[in-house]
């Protein structure tokens, strides 16, 4: 991707990803199913399938870490050198992100990657969250998220970062940022994100009651662009993603950075503060204790 210099900042501000990949398998090659050329191959993780199409200029992005895509460190790490390769590959310039699992566009934080978990771990966890809401956020790609399940919390946070979100229309696939209900807080940086994209007010509202908006409140509050049935998900991203793509990339890059860029520095002037406040936050007794009712009770709870 020719990157015009504006956008280059983000990229030399944002850590190189992690060179500890837990059992991924990067970097895997294999022909798309009917596929033979180049622009056929996919690739991708464990957890993250790439299906890449050179002519358009488009890769499909699937989370597949079941039951629920919850944001494991891995899938964390994954999601962002699968971005940077695109990004790094002048092929494209559009990736569309969607679920690989039924139901379930993705769960949020995975909740036993801070649960019972040293303050070192929860650290390294958070800095894997900022490291993706950077990357995607300021991403010079036009991403748009294809939101086919439920999409709570760090879902919500995925498709927030992304330029534009289509999302099924199915009263189960609810979206929005429910932190408050599980006892804990979102970041300013994503308070922040909320904020640009459905306005002070309704931020308020929302991020204090923890609320998840079913598709037309959804779409009403101005969280999602389109709402369509569950199998013209994949198409109406396809056709907003060629209305993005109408435009000539370095204005676009230019423009998004402009809009996006006071948001992201806040984060990257104060990374290490972020990380600490979070874990000295979920580290304490009474948080864990929360998290620990709360991830009890999904478990419990079945359908
Ligand atoms: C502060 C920073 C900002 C971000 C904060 C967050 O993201 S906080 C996160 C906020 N996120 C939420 O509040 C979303 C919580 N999740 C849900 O509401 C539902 O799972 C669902 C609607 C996503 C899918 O419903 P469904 O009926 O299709 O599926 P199901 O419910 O039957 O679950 C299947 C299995 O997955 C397990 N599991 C589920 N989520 C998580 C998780 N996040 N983690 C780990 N595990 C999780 C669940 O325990 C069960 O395990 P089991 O028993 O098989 O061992």
């Amino acid at each position: 991707m020719a990157l015009a210099s504006g956008v280059r900042f983000a990229e030399r501000a944002l850590l190189r990803p992690w060179a500890l990949l837990r059992g991924t398998t990067l970097g895997r090659t294999e022909p798309a199913a009917g596929g033979g050329g180049d622009g056929a191959r996919r690739f991708g993780s464990q957890r993250v399938l790439v299906e890449p199409d050179a002519a358009s200029g488009v890769a499909v992005m699937k989370l597949r870490n079941p039951p629920v895509n919850a944001l494991s460190l891995e899938l964390l790490t994954e999601l962002v050198i699968s971005l940077e390769k695109l990004e790094n590959d002048k092929t494209f310039r559009g990736v569309i992100l969607t679920s690989d699992c039924p139901r379930v566009f993705c769960a949020g934080l995975d909740l036993t990657e801070i649960c019972g978990r040293n303050p070192a771990h929860c650290a390294e966890y958070w800095k894997a969250m900022q490291e993706l809401w950077l990357r995607t956020y300021l991403s010079s790609l036009v991403l748009v998220a294809a939101i086919n399940g439920a999409c709570p919390a760090g879902g919500c946070i995925i498709a927030l970062s992304c330029d534009c979100r289509v999302l099924a229309d199915n009263p189960k696939y609810r979206i929005g940022l429910n932190e408050t209900l599980l006892g804990i807080i979102a970041p300013f940086w994503l308070k922040d994100t909320y904020v640009n994209t459905i306005g002070h007010r309704a931020s308020e509202q929302a991020l204090q009651l923890g609320s998840l908006f079913p598709p037309a409140e959804a779409l009403q509050v101005g969280l999602v662009d389109q709402v369509v049935p569950e199998d013209q998900v994949q198409s109406t991203a396809l056709s907003e993603m060629a209305r993005w793509l109408a435009v000539p990339d370095h204005a676009r890059q230019l423009t998004k950075n402009m809009m996006r860029k006071a948001t992201a520095d806040r984060l990257l002037r104060q990374r290490d503060a972020d990380t600490q406040n979070f874990v000295s936050f979920v580290c304490r007794d009474s948080i864990q204790k929360s998290l620990q009712a709360y991830l009890e009770k999904l478990r419990q709870r079945k359908g």
